[in-house]
């Protein structure tokens, strides 16, 4: 079952344009990452989830339930982490905490707050108001996961988090979904989307351009090669190596170039050439994601 779904989901602003058509199926026990660039529309399509922006037209679907107007009950089951979060200044993170747990029928010592706290490396007795961004954050996500919500929505959970904790926070989020919560966060760090994401669907200018398998995002056959010859000096003319990428480059013995073609092709164009060392590299992500970025604009490559 779609534990979340979207149809044709768009918001403007005036004529300003929010999103258009967003079309989302999280499925129950998917981590689903929403990628995109600032101002990609990404909090936009987040807070009309939570209830909190209303769409101009287009459907939302929670738990298998279509939403109209306020259902508190749909949103008691989900755990929600805005991307900039206010707290009362003058209060402890405890304070807070304890507040929160009360607000869920809950005693605070009664649920998992301290060893959330322990593995993001939180101190929860501080006031608010000395708290930097990434400490703002850990309590937000400790808010967000007090009641053991089903599904839980996070808008940019790793901005302001030294990557020792956005690392402890992947591994928390990868245990809570083995135990059976479904997760759904925004993000344009893409790094750590390959280890943790079962699928993402990326968004652009208010439209998602793909929504894959993190499995199924593939270059193909594009490779980057770094290549040694054994005669000295900048080949790159002599052996016609802009053929295979107009962009080679030749820095300190090595000509570097990326290669669509298939790899037997591309090593039997240099293979006439004595080769001393050679490596060859799939893209990252984050490349293959700009691609995409960039193919939607019409200049990829
Ligand atoms: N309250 C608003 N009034 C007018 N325009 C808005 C409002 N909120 C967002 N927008 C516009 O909607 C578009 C999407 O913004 P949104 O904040 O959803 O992007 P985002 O992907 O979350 O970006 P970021 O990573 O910077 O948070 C942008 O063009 C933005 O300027």
């Amino acid at each position: 079952m779609s534990i979340l779904a979207t149809r044709n989901l768009t918001k403007r602003y005036g004529k300003s344009r929010g999103v258009s058509d967003i079309n989302l199926q999280v499925e129950e026990g998917e981590i689903f990452g929403f990628i995109g660039p600032n101002g990609a529309g990404k909090s936009t399509t987040i807070r009309m989830l939570m209830q909190l922006a209303y769409p101009t037209s287009g459907e939302i679907m929670l738990f298998g339930s279509k939403v109209e107007g306020e259902m508190p009950e749909l949103r008691k089951r989900i755990g929600y982490l805005p991307s900039e979060i206010n707290l009362y200044k003058d209060m402890t993170g405890r304070q807070l905490l304890e507040w929160a747990a009360r607000a869920h029928g809950l005693e605070l010592s009664r649920t998992d707050a301290a060893a959330y706290a322990e593995l993001l490396q939180y101190d929860m007795d501080k006031t608010v108001k000395s708290y930097s961004l990434g400490n703002r954050k850990k309590l937000g996500i400790i808010l967000s996961l007090l009641h053991r919500p089903k599904l839980l929505i996070l808008d940019e959970p790793t901005s302001g988090l030294d990557p020792l904790v956005q690392h402890a926070f992947f591994d928390l989020l990868k245990q809570l979904n083995a135990e059976g919560m479904t997760v759904f966060f925004s993000t344009h760090v893409l790094n750590e989307v390959e280890k943790v994401c079962d699928r993402v669907a990326i968004i652009r200018e208010g439209s998602i351009i793909r929504t894959s398998r993190i499995d199924e995002i593939s270059g193909g056959s594009k490779r980057t090669y770094a290549v040694q010859f054994t005669e000295p000096g900048d080949r790159t003319e002599a052996y016609g190596l802009w053929e295979l990428d107009p962009d080679v480059r030749y820095e300190a013995g090595v000509h570097t170039f990326t290669s669509r073609r298939s790899i037997h092709d591309t090593l039997q164009a240099i293979s006439r050439y004595d080769i001393r060392d050679i490596t060859i590299q799939k893209p990252t992500l984050e490349e293959l994601f700009m691609d995409y970025y960039r193919k939607d604009r019409g200049d990829g490559k």
